[in-house]
């Protein structure tokens, strides 16, 4: 069993001060939970995040990038800039961005250049919407995102990626996909990510997103390809986001979580 992972997706949510008692509620209460965490926080937040978690077991990171190296693109925040506060994951892709931003596939697959060139983790999201599903196109669907994105990248590089399967239809619905009906979409995701890298695929983490909570966060888990989660709304909450980090621990045995891929790599090398 993969190690388990377990992000937060703050969205635009938070100030300094809300942002200060959740971050030490998070590290009061992590205590000897094993599975790794971080959080995704909005732009304006990282420095916050560098200087309270620096050294800490929580990692932090952003919830896009442009596709652009720094330079005249006003208003964007490119990858060198998260990096440059400590940043270790971006979230890529969200559905959140491809509706309301009209984020494409080829665009998204671009800003997962970005953040590899800054040597920090993609979070690459697909999803599909619930009219795809109803339709039967979940796999077409999820399959073309992660494609395009695959598609542009070096086989070699995959095993420094994080997935997550985010069905549109749950996202903040309180609608979660049953353990099952995300489980199949994992054993998908990895397998087209099995074609393009076997390596890759036995240790890129799939995270699944889409209303977890600490109620439900268990039995998600406790699939074999899901091995994490991505959370929005119950990131928010100091003690629910550590009730899916102990379900987290309650699915391994309390087996030690750890970075992605590509920094294991780094690490041994
Ligand atoms: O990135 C997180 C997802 O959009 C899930 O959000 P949610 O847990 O509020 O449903």
């Amino acid at each position: 069993m993969r190690p388990k992972l377990v992000i937060g997706n703050w969205k635009m949510n938070g100030n300094r001060a809300d942002n200060a008692a959740l971050l030490a509620g998070i590290a009061a209460g992590l205590g000897a939970h094993a599975a790794a965490c971080a959080v995704c926080v909005p732009a304006p937040y990282l420095q916050q995040c560098e200087e309270t978690l620096a050294g800490s077991r929580i990692a932090w990171g952003a919830q896009d990038v442009s596709m652009h190296d720094c330079g005249a693109y006003t208003g964007e925040v490119c990858a060198r800039m998260v990096a440059d506060f400590g940043g270790r994951y971006v979230i890529v892709g969200h559905s959140e961005r491809r509706a309301y931003h009209g984020e494409s596939s080829e665009l998204v697959a671009n800003k997962v250049l970005a953040v590899l060139e800054q040597r920090m983790v993609p979070i690459v999201c697909v999803g599909e919407t619930l009219e795809q599903r109803e339709a039967g196109q979940t796999v077409q669907v999820v399959g073309a995102q992660l494609d395009a994105v695959l598609d542009a990248l070096d086989p070699q590089v995959l095993p420094g990626l994080v997935l997550a399967y985010e069905p549109v239809w749950a996202i903040g619905t309180g609608r979660n996909a049953t353990p099952d009906m995300a489980q199949q979409v994992h054993a998908q995701l990895r397998a087209r990510l099995a074609a393009r890298n076997p390596a890759a695929a036995a240790v890129v983490p799939v995270l699944y997103g889409g209303s977890m909570k600490p109620d439900n966060a268990f039995d998600l888990l406790a699939q074999p390809d899901i091995d994490g989660g991505l959370i929005g709304g119950a990131a928010l909450k100091a003690p629910d986001f550590l009730a899916i980090i102990a379900a987290a621990d309650r699915v391994t045995g309390g087996a030690a979580g750890g970075p992605a891929g590509s920094e294991r790599a780094a690490q041994a090398a």
